[in-house]
């Protein structure tokens, strides 16, 4: 199963023998830059998949009547058309958020750092255990395929890893990066807070998500690129997984690529809207809710000619906050989940990805 030396492109590090079942205490050899995506011609037997999931997305697209809803946040009904979304969908896309210059200036950044010669991003690799900078998905580990991805994850601020990269002139990416941080924390609040009172959670009591400075709530950006692919009907962007989150704010570039999961459906595209941001709903919300607002199974595909780059915005509770399924006792339904905290949650997925929540179940 190991690619010939010649399909071997350059910089590719094979982590595990190919074909083993991954393990995911390798956690740290996340950071390895895998590729140097622009020498490869061919499509290395170490990024093709096979899984039988993945051949059902490049037959017929599925014929979803109904696509993902936009809602307009300026619009009276935006709370109760984000609701009815989680209850079907698990994802929607906002519009009128009045964020587009952030939008714009991320992305342009986000080419910047991509376009970075290998030996440059090699400078700032997230360390092992680190939680910024360039790397792979924190889920490869548990796949035996190379996904066609690169990704650079920030929490906090960047500036040591910018400053790297830029020794003059970090400056600028860390101000833009900052900026929009701020900007996605303020909106992801908002629409916890109308997903918390559908749910009866006083979030007047939550200190961490009225900044009263007691506790912090857990954010992430994920900044993803997905370069051209000589064979994208055999490769993946980025591996099939719901978010570790309350909600995931992504934006992507114009070149679609982002698919979910709809029960009863198939697969189906999330035709990017200029200026949209897509809210994906993620597990802690699921459980919270006792499983009555969808976490968003996803996945990102790629094409043969566009560059396709994304920037997801994570925002999780803090670490010692207690995830239970408060809908049960609302409503006096059974609850589907045991309580646990954010943090043992955060290891059962680490453990056992998708597996986690069965885990939980009652
Ligand atoms: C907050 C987080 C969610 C994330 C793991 C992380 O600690 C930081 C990176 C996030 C990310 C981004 C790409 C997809 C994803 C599944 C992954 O491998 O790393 C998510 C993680 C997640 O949602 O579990
Ligand atoms: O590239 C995308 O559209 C999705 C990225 C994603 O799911 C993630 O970063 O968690
Ligand atoms: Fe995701």
């Amino acid at each position: 199963m190991e690619p010939e030396a010649s399909e071997r492109p350059k910089d590719l590090v094979l982590e595990f023998p190919m074909g083993a079942i991954a393990d995911p205490y390798r956690a740290h050899l996340h950071h390895i830059i895998p590729i140097d995506f622009n020498s490869v011609q061919k499509l290395p037997e170490s990024h093709v998949w096979h899984d039988k999931s993945h051949e059902s997305l490049f037959g017929v697209p599925s014929a979803d009547p109904l696509p993902v809803p936009v809602i307009d946040l300026m619009d009276s009904e935006a709370s109760s058309l984000m609701i009815q979304a989680c209850e079907t969908w698990g994802i929607f896309q906002v519009i009128g958020h009045g964020l587009t210059k952030f939008m714009e200036d991320v992305e342009s950044e986000a080419e910047k750092l991509f376009g970075l010669p290998v030996d440059q991003k090699l400078k700032a690799l997230r360390s092992p255990g680190g939680a910024t900078g360039y790397g792979r998905p924190h889920i490869s580990p548990f796949f035996d395929r190379h996904m066609w991805q690169e990704g650079f994850t920030i929490m906090g601020s960047p500036i040591d890893h910018a400053k790297q990269l830029w020794p003059q002139d970090y400056q600028g990416f860390c101000d833009t990066i900052d900026d929009y941080q701020n900007q996605m924390k303020a909106l992801a609040e908002k629409i916890i807070r109308i997903f918390f009172k559908s749910l009866n959670i006083n979030f007047e009591e939550l200190n961490w998500l009225n900044d009263s400075g007691l506790s912090s709530p857990g954010t992430a950006l994920q900044l993803n690129s997905y370069p051209p692919c000589p064979d994208p009907t055999r490769a993946m962007g980025m591996a099939a997984h719901t978010d570790t989150s309350l909600v995931t704010l992504v934006q992507q570039s114009k070149t679609s690529g982002l698919q979910v999961f709809k029960d009863g459906v198939g697969w189906v595209l999330v035709q990017p809207v200029p200026g949209a941001l897509t809210v994906n709903l993620g597990d802690y919300l699921h459980i919270l809710s006792n499983g009555m607002y969808t976490n968003v199974l996803h996945r990102a595909v790629v094409n043969q000619q566009i560059q396709r780059f994304s920037m997801a915005y994570f925002y999780a509770p803090p670490r010692d906050f207690t995830v239970s399924p408060v809908l049960s006792r609302v409503t006096g339904q059974m609850p589907k989940y045991r309580s646990l905290t954010v943090k043992e949650y955060v290891d059962l997925k680490g453990k056992h990805l998708e597996k986690a929540l069965s885990l939980i179940q009652i």
